[in-house]
Order: C-alpha cells, then sequence, then structure tokens
C-alpha cells in the first residue's frame, strides 16, 4: 500500500483549452474570436504568437486521444470554441463545428474517457466584442443559445459541463489588468463583465436543467491562497481584500447569491457599482452540481497604503517559483480547499486545473526530464490526499496541461504541458511528469 493512496473513483484527467491546442483558425467555417484579434495585435503577444496553428489539435485529436488513454485518465477536458459553432457568436449554426466536436467526443468515450466540456475557455467570437462584448448584456442571451445548442448535440454523451472558465481572467485580467484579450484598463467594465458572465452562467444552468439534459453542470473558479505576512489587523485586511478580489466575489454570488459586501463597499470608495438587475442574484446562484477550482499559486500580503487596488503589497517569503515566476504554494491548495468546503458546504470539488511552467528541454532521444514539474505534480497530489482524508469532497484533478500550448500572452515561450509539444514537426513527445502522473494513476498513488 503507498503511503499516498487515492480513492478508486477519483477522477483524474487532463485539461486543455480550444483556442490553446486547436489551431485552424479559419477552417470549416470557423469565426474569429477575441484572441484571434489580440494575438495578432503588436505587442500583446510574446514573440507575436497566434493560436493560427497551435499543437494543430484540430486535425491531431486522434493522436492526442490516444495519449490520453496511454496516460490512463478517466476523463479529458476541453473547451468548444463559440465561433466554430456560431462564428458570428449568433446567427446562422456552423455544422461542421459541431460535426468536429462530435468527432472528438465519440473518439473519447470509444477510448473509454468522460469528455467534460467547458462551454466558454476565452475565444468570445469577435462579431460580439464589436457590440461590447461581455459588457453587454444581450452577450448573455447569444451564450445561452450557444450553450442550449451544445447541450442538445452532446447532451447524451457529455455527462460534466463547465460554463466559463476563470471568471476573474475574462473580467479583471482581460478588462481591467489587460494582460489578456480584449486588453482593456477600465475597473468598473471589469466588474460589468464579472457580473454578466456570471449572469450568463446560471442562465445556462437553468437552460441545461429546463432542457432535462443528462450529467452535470457547474462552472470554474481559479482561486489564489493569499494571506496575511502579520497578524496586523491592516495586513490581515489588505490580504483578504486581495484574496477576496480571486475567490469571493466569484464564489459568494455563485453560492450564497450576494458579493461580499466589504468588497462592494471597496469598490464603491472607487467610484465602481455593481450593475445588479432584478433577479441577478438568483439567477447567477441556481444551484450546481459541482464547483470547478483552478489552483495555481498562492502568497503572503501586508498594508501599504496606495499599492495596487486594495492598498496590498505581495511580501516574497522564498518560495521557489515556476517559469512563469508564481509561487510554489502547495499547501496553499489545502487551504483554499478547505475553505471553499468551511464557507460553502458539502459541494463536490474538482480541481479542474493545476500544473506549472518550467523551461524543457527536449533530449536528442526524445526525452524531457522536468524534474520540477513532476516534483511540483506530487507535492499538489499529496495536499489532494490531504484533503480527501480531512473530508472534503474532493472528487477529481485535471492537470494542466496535456500538451505545452498557446500561453496566451506568453506566447509558446512557456510550457505547462505534461507532453512536450515540437512547434516545428507538432510531433508530441511524453515528459517524465507525464510518466510520474500515469504511474500514480496506475497504482491510484505513490510513495510521499
Ligand atoms: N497577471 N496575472 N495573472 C495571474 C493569472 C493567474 C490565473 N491564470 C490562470 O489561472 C490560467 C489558467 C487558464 O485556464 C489556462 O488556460 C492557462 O493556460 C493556465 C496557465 O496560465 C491558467
Amino acid at each position: 500500500m503507498a503511503s499516498i493512496q487515492f480513492p478508486k473513483d477519483f477522477v483524474w484527467g487532463t485539461a486543455t483549452a480550444s483556442y490553446q491546442i486547436e489551431g485552424a483558425y479559419n477552417e470549416d467555417g470557423r469565426g474569429m474570436s477575441i484572441w484571434d484579434t489580440f494575438s495578432r495585435t503588436p505587442g500583446k503577444v510574446v514573440n507575436g504568437d497566434t493560436g493560427d496553428v497551435a499543437c494543430d489539435s484540430y486535425h491531431r485529436y486522434v493522436e492526442d486521444i490516444a495519449l490520453l488513454k496511454n496516460l490512463g485518465v478517466k476523463a479529458y477536458r476541453f473547451s468548444i470554441a463559440w465561433p466554430r459553432i456560431y462564428p458570428d457568436g449568433d446567427g446562422e449554426l456552423n455544422q461542421k463545428g459541431l460535426d468536429y466536436y462530435a468527432k472528438v467526443i465519440d473518439g473519447l468515450l470509444a477510448a473509454g474517457i468522460e469528455p467534460c466540456v467547458t462551454l466558454y475557455h476565452w475565444d468570445l467570437p469577435q462579431a460580439l466584442q464589436d457590440k461590447g462584448g461581455w459588457d453587454n448584456r444581450d452577450t448573455i442571451r447569444a451564450f445561452v443559445r450557444y450553450a442550449e445548442t451544445a447541450f442538445k448535440a452532446f447532451g447524451g454523451k457529455v455527462k460534466q459541463w463547465i460554463t466559463f472558465n476563470e471568471t476573474w481572467c475574462v473580467s479583471f485580467l482581460s478588462n481591467y489588468i489587460g494582460a489578456h484579450a480584449p486588453g482593456n484598463t477600465d475597473l468598473q467594465l471589469a466588474v460589468n463583465v464579472a457580473h454578466n458572465c456570471m449572469v450568463a452562467h446560471g442562465e445556462a444552468v437553468k437552460s441545461f436543467r429546463a432542457l432535462g439534459t443528462p450529467g452535470e453542470i457547474g462552472t470554474t473558479h481559479n482561486l489564489y491562497w493569499f494571506e496575511p505576512y502579520t497578524t496586523k489587523p491592516e495586513d490581515v485586511a489588505a490580504a483578504h481584500r486581495n484574496r477576496a478580489y480571486n475567490n469571493e466575489w466569484f464564489m459568494d454570488p455563485t453560492f450564497k447569491g450576494q458579493y461580499p459586501q466589504f468588497m462592494v463597499d471597496w469598490f464603491k470608495s472607487k467610484g465602481v457599482e455593481v450593475p445588479i438587475q432584478p433577479g441577478d442574484m438568483e439567477t447567477i446562484a441556481q444551484p450546481i452540481d459541482f464547483i470547478g477550482v483552478n489552483f495555481y499559486s498562492g502568497g503572503f500580503g501586508r498594508y501599504k497604503e496606495g499599492e495596487g487596488l486594495f492598498d496590498c503589497e505581495e511580501v516574497q517569503v522564498g518560495f521557489d517559483k515556476t517559469f512563469m515566476d508564481w509561487n510554489v504554494y502547495a499547501d496553499g491548495l489545502y487551504k483554499v480547499l478547505s475553505w471553499v468546503h468551511e464557507e460553502y458546504g458539502d459541494v463536490p470539488i474538482y480541481i479542474t486545473e493545476n500544473g506549472a511552467c518550467y523551461e524543457d528541454e527536449l533530449t536528442p532521444e526524445g526525452r524531457v526530464h522536468d524534474a520540477k514539474r513532476a516534483d511540483y505534480f506530487k507535492k499538489h497530489f499529496i495536499q489532494c490526499h490531504r484533503l480527501i482524508e480531512s473530508g472534503v469532497p474532493l472528487k477529481g484533478y485535471f492537470a494542466w496541461s496535456l500538451l505545452d500550448n498557446f500561453e496566451w500572452a506568453e506566447g509558446y515561450v512557456k510550457r505547462f504541458g505534461i507532453v512536450y509539444t515540437d512547434y516545428k514537426t507538432l510531433k508530441r513527445y511524453p515528459k517524465d511528469s507525464y510518466r510520474f502522473i500515469q504511474s500514480v494513476i496506475e497504482n491510484d498513488g505513490f510513495e510521499a
């Protein structure tokens, strides 16, 4: 018996996203997305990289499914590209888009792998952005129409649905910080986007139920564990604001049907109000079957007047860093999911993304000895074990990512894959971390 033993029914998986792996950006009727536009805008993406080709998974999905089968995963999380289904985001359906995903889903099922579908992983049709994007409430209607099309087309085969991936990134990272598409830097706009995306989530859940779609539906938020550097009240309050920006701002509406008041007040002090319309909060808080949590990192902070949005500065405490300069803080996973369980109850939890970026080197023998990444996974698997042993309803774990892929504003320089992608040949090479995860799955655990 290994020292770290997982339940036999624990769902091991890996995750990807359409714009990051598919390529074939203009094939079979796909429309332009905001990421096609953003990546073509000089200075927005490292080396001017785009998702035009990416990993070419649009044509190589059979090979990718073989990698998944060989890995031994029970499930595979991927996203549907809205612009393949409705090239203009609304209007005429593109049947070839549905046909592609039907092949992927059928291929997964034939391989004994459960498809876990994310409806929105950031590739908003550009035509909708031209009409205001998520700042325009009519985009909610268009999203629900797209979601219903997917539910009707794949509802019998796909049993796990995720409405949105990381609404914090869609809103604050993309419309306040401006690092992601569409690249705005307006706090009120970001708050509007966050709200409208959460309403869209709730409306899609209502449609999923109304259609009687079999399976489960949830959403995925990226949660960040950020603690006060000292017990000083000002440090405790500042760190909490910085954490709540990522966490409670999204989790409280989703599960409590209200925004955290201390944060509403903080935003109000910045001249920003939440555009709540009657019924919105009830819609957002539609009961869901699970919560997806993407966890990468955490840190410590203290009060510093005027620092950032929350008078909070991060304090470096000596964490090892990944190639994204993110802290390796595995205990943060235990803390944040314990907090989710304490704060929001027994809702089943899936870690829908966790992984690390490191500089990888492909040897002449076709190997990648990514010991740091394997160690990152090992450290976080141990925390998953702690959570399960502590009675937290952690049901599964999806490693980010199956393949090195288009890492958004970082382009192809930053690699998160457990499989190395040679972007010149598009050949795939399983890394040592792939073999480590393969072994953990095969043995339901490992020696810590
Ligand atoms: N400034 N700044 N920002 C910090 C941003 C942290 C949140 N980013 C994520 O969680 C993204 C998530 C995404 O789903 C996936 O599509 C990305 O490839 C991974 C790796 O980046 C992660």
